[in-house]
């Protein structure tokens, strides 16, 4: 009985032009294939044979590089007739990616490239097809499945793809070649190939379908031109050159995955032979990538990222010392470098480690292209086109390779988004054999991939990670495979996690090291990144976390700066760039090198805003011409989006320091720490705010990672802060305190004498940076009644404000005036009322001072103007100091005395730098 092939071949129309023999077999098969659609009992699959026994590359192993063993070609007996195609570490392979081939200047690089490489042995080049560049649009493999497709569904537009991908061709053709008989040659060969497409594909419409061998087909046609091409334009050259069509060479079957080939390395191997026996052993093979044949010789590819595992099997069947892919990245990156800015290029990574980045999207070879190159250590370099300057990526298991590039701990850090977490719970799952073993067959029921598991060894229950859009799936075949459990009370929870993300760190030298996975918690712990559950292989190459995908670039960013960038990395934003902020960002500024030399702590400024303006850097402002960066390049303020510049930067720490005296941005001190960023303030605002407010904030601060530091908020620089805290943190009894907090009035009563006016000392203390920028709130008291109550509460008092009665120096008429310069302006009309008081106090041989008062033991805040003799303490103040005395328990007999001087810019702005460094401290900075 005729084959249903040959039946079925009649049925090709007469008028298409004549086709090649492989194009016939293939129309038969894609006609075949047509019927037995219809007629499922006429099933025309091609078989596969049985698998030959395929030790992986064994016959290649067994016998030393270069020396030459006969082969096969017509006769498998008559090998001692043949030459081998030599093998061996004078063999280089280049693999160039579609846009290094794209159009015919680039063509002529890759061919200088070549030239350049000649010296350094024979070489095996293998290319893709012509890939897409805005002069020539047409990216060559998409449109050639574009017209299978277009075909299959019976458009006619596939005739304008077929044409669009000639005129590509011999455009470049004639750029590349001249017009002479290569020229001549290559068009001839392509008008024959279009003319056969075209055949093809009327087929195909006629068919209303197309077939997987048909479509490999006609879509490797792009890697045959474009190998031509080359390989055309290096004879041109005067190179020893020629071409090799992979499908001759190269003999693949498809794997037990279906989506992957597995090399036939022994046939593969005999062709090789064969092919070196016709075509001799020429200086350069421009090999076509991504095409081959299967066992039974019809056209196949070697499906996803084929042309770089074209190159790797090439490199093993060559053995060859060397694989180089060059495409249009300087080489594999820490981290993806859209994310993290900081991201570095890895100078070595090792097999394992390319594997585990290359799931994670690294831009790094497919794990399955690694295997040719891993088996005979041949070392792979992943070099840029378009930046030969760059070193590129070298990835090999040789150790001396590891060594050179230093113990870096962990290589990259990479993030699979939109991920959902499905967690199965239930006592009934302790100690049964065999629930992991539903949980997991139900998920391959469902079609549903899991790609990540973690499991407790208390087996109370099990998570699992799967793609977002196969969540519902994911939930529903279970809820239905556990029914039975779940009514029964067995499994208590089948549940969905949804908007999660995985983060991975990868390295080889991670194994057997102790604290590698410590110190990538401890980072997304203090960038306040909660972690849902965590797994890590036995290879212990990877770590693996599941976090919500909302701190999916936070928490890239905040491991990869731990592990890649200075010890401690502090991304800031400073608020409010007034006085205070501006003396802090130039004693900043001063010292950063300081910083950075001495304690590895690397401060970089991420923002600075006022209330108008704003100035943002994704990297960091320069600190020696801010201001006129401020100036020019600010954007209108806003708070919010301030705070998501800081919250989502590369920075692993974030910290804002709030320099004004606006009660604004303490409304955003509790979302800022929701969102992981640190504050520091000399603001008085929050602290001496609302109690509910306060508690609040205290709260947030007690249950995080997150500091909130305000020594400059009561007598500036001096450490009036930090030693209340020590003496209450240590158990100390606090019994009273008592002084003068504020550095204006203290230098206002220090300053006046019965020659001078009030309002003219006044003013001095504004120049001289003392004053609030309202000087009212200095003179009514109010400044020191908000420290009063700081202090209060830092004792464990619940005071508020309005709890402490203050006597106001600031005349009564002049409350209500509109600006501060207008009190100003008007305050020398009151001078008389003070002088009086002044006068009253030197009859008695006494002074006034402004003292504050914090009672512990009857629970109460005092703030009043007071007359004291010249001898007392308070007496011998100068300048803006501030006097705080301490009565504690173990004080109690003489007070603990704080002084100095407790206003002005330096002195501020001193106390805002100490407490980032202690922020530093706390976030892990050496001592
Ligand atoms: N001057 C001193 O000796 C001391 C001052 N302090 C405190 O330091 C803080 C700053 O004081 P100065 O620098 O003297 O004041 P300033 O008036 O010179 O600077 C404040 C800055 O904040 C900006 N600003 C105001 N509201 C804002 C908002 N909502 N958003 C963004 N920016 C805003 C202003 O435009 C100005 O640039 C105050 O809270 C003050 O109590 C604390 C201890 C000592
Ligand atoms: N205006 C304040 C500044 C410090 O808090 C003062 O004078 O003390
Ligand atoms: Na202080």
């Amino acid at each position: 009985m005729a084959s249903p092939q040959c039946l079925h071949s009649r049925s090709i129309p007469s008028q298409l032009p004549p086709v090649s023999q492989q194009s016939k077999a293939l129309l038969c098969d894609l006609e075949c294939r047509r019927l037995s659609s219809r007629h499922a009992s006429a099933s025309h699959k091609p078989q596969v044979p049985a698998r030959q026994s395929r030790s992986y590359l064994k016959p290649q192993q067994s016998r030393p590089p270069q020396v030459a063993v006969a082969a096969a070609l017509a006769e498998p007996e008559a090998t001692e007739a043949l030459e081998e195609c030599p093998r061996g570490a004078q063999w280089q392979i280049h693999k160039f990616g579609g846009t290094c081939v794209a159009t015919a200047d680039r063509i002529r690089e890759a061919a200088r490239l070549i030239a350049s490489g000649q010296q350094q042995g024979q070489q095996v080049v293998v290319v893709s097809a012509m890939g897409s560049h805005p002069t020539s649009p047409v990216k060559v493999t998409d449109l050639l499945l574009k017209m299978v497709d277009r075909a299959s569904r019976r458009d006619q537009s596939f005739l304008l793809d077929l044409a669009a991908i000639q005129e590509k061709h011999v455009e470049t053709a004639k750029q590349l070649l001249g017009d002479g008989r290569a020229l001549n040659r290559f068009v001839a060969r392509i008008l024959d190939d279009i003319g056969n497409l075209k055949a093809m594909l009327q087929a195909i419409a006629i068919a209303g379908m197309s077939t997987d061998s048909f479509s490999d087909f006609v879509v490797g046609h792009g890697e045959l031109w474009c190998a031509q091409l080359l390989s055309s334009a290096l004879q041109q050259a005067g190179l020893d050159a020629a071409f090799m069509d992979t499908r001759e060479v190269l003999v693949v079957s498809p794997a037990s995955d279906g989506t992957t080939v597995d090399v036939e390395y022994p046939a593969s191997n005999a062709k090789l032979d064969a092919w070196a026996h016709t075509n001799g052993a020429p200086q350069v093979i421009v090999a076509t990538g991504f095409i081959a044949s299967n066992p039974q010789g019809q056209v196949t590819t070697l499906k996803r990222n084929g042309s770089d595992y074209s190159a790797t099997i090439m490199g093993a069947l060559f053995q060859a010392s060397h694989i180089t892919i060059w495409t249009d990245v300087d080489g594999v990156y820490s981290a993806d470098p859209r994310k993290v800015p900081e991201s570095q290029c890895l100078v070595n990574l090792s097999y394992h480690e390319a594997w585990e980045l290359s799931y994670f999207g690294a831009n790094v070879l497919h794990p399955r292209t690694t295997l040719p190159a891993m088996k005979y250590n041949i070392p792979i370099s992943i070099r840029n086109f378009f930046h030969l300057s760059a070193p590129g990526t070298r990835i090999t298991d040789v150790q001396a390779d590891i060594e050179r590039a230093g113990v870096q701990l962990v290589k990259g850090f990479a993030t699979i988004d939109h991920v959902a977490l499905i967690n199965v719970e239930g006592t009934g799952m302790v100690g049964v054999p065999g629930t992991a073993s539903t949980i997991f067959s139900t998920m391959r029921d469902a079609d549903v991939n899991v790609s990540m598991i973690s499991q407790a060894s208390s087996e109370h229950s099990v998570c699992f990670a799967v793609r977002q859009s196969d969540g519902v799936r994911a939930i529903n075949a279970l809820q239905a495979r556990f029914a039975e459990a779940i009514s029964a009370g067995r499994v208590s929870k089948v549940e969905k996690i949804d908007d999660c993300c995985i983060l991975a760190a990868v390295g080889q030298q991670m194994a057997s090291r102790k604290g590698v996975a410590a110190t990538m918690f401890a980072a997304l712990a203090k960038a306040n990144i909660n972690i849902r559950c965590i797994a890590q292989g036995c290879s212990e190459y990877n770590i693996t976390v599941l976090i919500d995908q909302r701190d999916s670039v936070r928490a890239l960013r905040a491991v990869h700066g731990r592990f890649y960038l200075a010890k401690l990395t502090i991304g800031l934003g400073v608020v409010g760039p007034g006085a205070i902020g501006r003396t802090f960002i130039n004693q900043l500024y001063q010292q950063r090198e300081e910083l950075r030399e001495e304690f590895d702590i690397d401060v970089r400024v991420l923002g600075i805003t006022g209330s108008s303006r704003m100035l943002l850097s994704d990297t960091a402002i320069s600190l020696d011409d801010w201001q006129e960066q401020y100036n020019s390049e600010s954007q209108p303020a806003d708070l919010e989006r301030f705070r998501d510049h800081l919250a989502s930067s590369y920075v692993p720490n974030t910290v804002i320091i709030d320099a004004t005296a606006s009660d604004v941005p303490p409304q955003h001190y509790l979302e800022w720490m929701r969102r992981g960023i640190h504050i520091i303030t000399p603001n008085k605002k929050l602290n001496s705010g609302p109690l509910a407010q306060y508690q609040e904030l205290r709260r947030i601060q007690r249950d995080s990672y997150i500091h909130f530091l305000y020594e400059a908020t009561v007598g500036a620089g001096l450490p009036i802060i930090a030693t209340l805290k020590h003496l209450v943190d240590t158990g100390d009894r606090i019994t009273k305190i008592e002084g003068i907090f504020s550095g204006t009035l203290s230098y206002i009563f220090n300053s006046l004498t019965p020659d001078r006016t009030f309002s003219s000392v006044v003013s001095e203390a504004k120049e001289n940076g003392f004053t609030e920028p309202d000087p009212r709130d200095d003179l009514s008291g109010t400044d020191v009644a908000r420290k009063v109550t700081i202090l209060a509460r830092e004792c464990g008092l619940d005071l508020d404000l309005s709890d402490i009665p203050i006597e106001s120096l600031v005349p009564e008429q002049l409350e209500s005036v509109a600006s501060p310069d207008d009190f100003m302006a008007q305050l020398p009309q009151y001078d008389g009322a003070m002088q009086a008081q002044m006068a009253a106090a030197e009859a008695a041989g006494e002074c006034l001072r402004f003292v504050g008062v914090v009672d512990c033991k009857a629970g109460a805040g005092s703030v009043k103007l007071g007359r004291y003799p010249k001898s007392h303490a308070f007496a011998q103040l100068q300048g803006s100091d501030n006097i705080i005395a301490f009565t504690t328990q173990r004080y109690s007999v003489q007070p603990l005395i704080v002084r100095g001087p407790g206003a002005g810019a330096e002195v501020t702005a001193g106390g805002v730098f100490s407490d980032l460094l202690r922020l530093a401290a706390y976030l892990g900075a050496p001592s």
